[in-house]
């Protein structure tokens, strides 16, 4: 695992084009800030391909999805292609909701994407696996999931990352685990959401992908788990708060110290 791309990351300060969805379009916005890089949020068409070019990378978030914004994506995706910034996919809710499945879907097939980042219910879907998810949590189900991860990456020809407890990451050929975290991540709304964007920040200082997915995830958990050593009493209000200061003060020794994966 490279941790020196964290230092990169803030050396670089790299601009993150973010379709964000407007429950935690904040959270993601100061997530990406807190990490070292320079987020910006936009809707708007017009101004998609100047925003393109001055990004180094695009997180595409479906949570709140409109057809004005199925229009805005396939453009900004579009655009990505022509100037060779990657795409990082949250498919929010996809095993809930058969309409953004098939959106999903389309447009995974239609545009390259490095990296797909859901929860173990949305991967399952897009890998066409049986799974009980709930809305946008992951819900429950029985299958193995190493197997529906890279069977998901093989699919769509790129990196997924499944989080949950374990974030478990294949490219199709390899796989890896990061065990970092805390339960706490599952009471705030969004932790996945960020996770995706701060991944994304991260396919801005590697061209490998699952190396970017690895990283992005290995430091999101790690800043978690912190929050929650240092201050043990913590609750679900100011585990958010506590988990900004972290994401901007982490450093690569600390994560060292605590990092567990294989
Ligand atoms: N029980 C847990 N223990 C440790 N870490 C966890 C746990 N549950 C989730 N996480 C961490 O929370 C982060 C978000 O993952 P999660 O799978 O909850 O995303 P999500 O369902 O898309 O979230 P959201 O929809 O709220 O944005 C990941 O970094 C993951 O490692
Ligand atoms: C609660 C919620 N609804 C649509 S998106 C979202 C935030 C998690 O992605
Ligand atoms: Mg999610």
């Amino acid at each position: 695992m490279q941790l020196e791309l964290l230092d990169k990351l803030r050396a670089q300060n790299p601009v993150i084009f973010n379709i964000a969805n407007f429950v935690t379009v904040q959270d993601v916005a100061n997530a990406v800030n807190a990490i070292g890089a320079s987020p910006i949020m936009s809707n708007e068409i017009a101004e998609a391909e100047e925003i393109v070019r001055l990004a180094s990378a695009v997180t595409v978030n479906i949570g709140c999805l409109t057809k004005q914004q199925i229009i805005h994506i396939k453009k900004v995706e579009d655009l990505a292609r022509q100037y060779n910034k990657p795409i990082v996919f949250d498919p929010v809710a996809v095993g809930a909701v058969e309409y953004r499945y098939k959106i999903a879907d389309k447009l995974l097939w239609d545009f390259h994407t490095s990296i797909i980042r859901g929860n173990i219910g949305e991967i399952a879907a897009l890998g066409d696996f049986n799974w009980n998810s709930k809305g946008i949590d992951a819900g429950s189900g029985s299958g193995d999931i190493d197997e529906i991860t890279a069977k998901t990456a093989q699919k769509y020809h790129c990196t997924v990352i499944a989080s949950g407890p374990t974030d478990t990451i294949s490219d199709g050929k390899r796989i890896a685990h990061i065990h970092n975290g805390s339960p706490l991540f599952k009471t705030h709304v969004g932790s996945g959401d960020m996770l995706t964007s701060i991944v994304t920040a991260f396919t801005a200082v590697t061209d490998d992908p699952f190396e970017a997915a690895q990283i992005g995830a290995l430091v999101f958990s790690c800043a978690g788990q912190l929050v929650v050593q240092e201050h043990p009493n913590v609750g679900l209000g100011t585990f958010g708060m506590y988990l900004m200061d972290y994401l901007y003060k982490v450093k690569a020794a600390d994560i060292e110290q605590i990092a567990d994966f294989d």
